[in-house]
């Protein structure tokens, strides 16, 4: 049976969970419990128990790509990581984290990548190759796409926080204001865009929350970069399928023993009631 689409099945997992939490899934070698260290398939083992421990207190998992890609084989443990979530959680969405831009013939090719190769239902890109750079994917309209808005880090503030001064927007809109209000209106033919925004900035994320009311916001940096949880709810929530709060290392690394898989459900149980005692309703 064909999925629903990316927005329906997050809304209906964080229902189903009663979490707006996501599980990040960042697998580094010398993090690893001792006892998987070794194996060949350490990467997939070690997500998938991670996978097995939480799938039941989260809304979503984000594999980050470039934990995988960076080792000879580490693609094809992601594969069977994607698998091996459709078959133990399929009410569970995978935004897959890739942070692609590209023009548009190369952007199609990692278009294919992430939705056909590795069956994600959702991607991170960078839109500041501009819309060209977007609209091939847009030919997945089931698919989720998490366009770079106002990202976590403190570098972040050298480009996307410049003011601008042309006349397509209003007098000394931030870069980052003005990915938000595109995406809110020319960016989002299908329903299936939202945005990119740092936990470490609620002030921003409560501006970009203004400017696209109703599109869902992923929000890493609660956790190991310091993100106030209840502040990002308070910022963000706009109703059920519009909040997804990203914890990586926070929840994966919580254990480094061979109860690790329990200290990551621990970790993310804890989580979860933080965001929920934050939320004016329950879910
Ligand atoms: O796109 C992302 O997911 C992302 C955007 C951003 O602005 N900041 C950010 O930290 N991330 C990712 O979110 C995860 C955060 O990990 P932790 O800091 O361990 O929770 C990493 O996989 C980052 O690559």
């Amino acid at each position: 049976m064909a999925r629903p689409d990316f927005r329906h099945q997050l809304e209906q997992a964080q229902r189903q969970n009663r979490s707006l939490l996501c599980v990040g899934l960042d697998p580094e070698p010398s993090r690893l419990p001792e006892a998987l260290r070794d194996q060949p398939d350490a990467l997939f083992a070690f997500c998938a128990a991670i996978v097995d421990a939480t799938a039941d207190r989260v809304c979503a998992f984000k594999p980050q790509i470039a934990y995988f890609a960076a080792h000879s084989g580490g693609e094809a443990q992601l594969e069977r990581l994607l698998a091996h979530i459709r078959a133990v959680a399929p009410q569970v969405p995978v935004i897959l984290d890739a942070k692609r831009g590209d023009i548009g013939s190369t952007a199609a090719q990692y278009a294919r990548e992430a939705f056909e190769r590795y069956g994600a239902d959702a991607l991170t890109l960078s839109p500041y190759m501009g819309s060209d750079s977007i609209s091939p994917y847009w030919d997945y309209p089931q698919r989720g796409l998490f366009l770079l808005c106002r990202t976590s880090n403190p570098g972040g503030d050298d480009l996307q926080q410049l003011p601008l001064q042309d006349a397509a927007g209003p007098p000394g809109e931030r870069l980052y204001e003005r990915v938000a209000r595109l995406a809110a209106s020319q960016w989002d033919p299908h329903g299936q865009t939202g945005l990119v925004v740092g936990a470490t900035y609620p002030q921003e994320l409560a501006r970009v929350r203004e400017l696209a009311p109703g599109l869902p916001l992923l929000v890493p940096g609660v956790g190991a970069q310091g993100g106030d949880a209840a502040a990002v709810v308070r910022a963000g929530w706009a109703g059920p399928g519009t909040l997804v709060v990203n914890a990586s290392r926070a929840v994966i690394y919580a254990g480094s023993g061979t109860d690790f898989a329990q200290a990551a459900r621990a970790a993310a149980q804890a989580l979860r009631d933080e965001l929920n005692a934050a939320l004016a309703a329950p879910l």
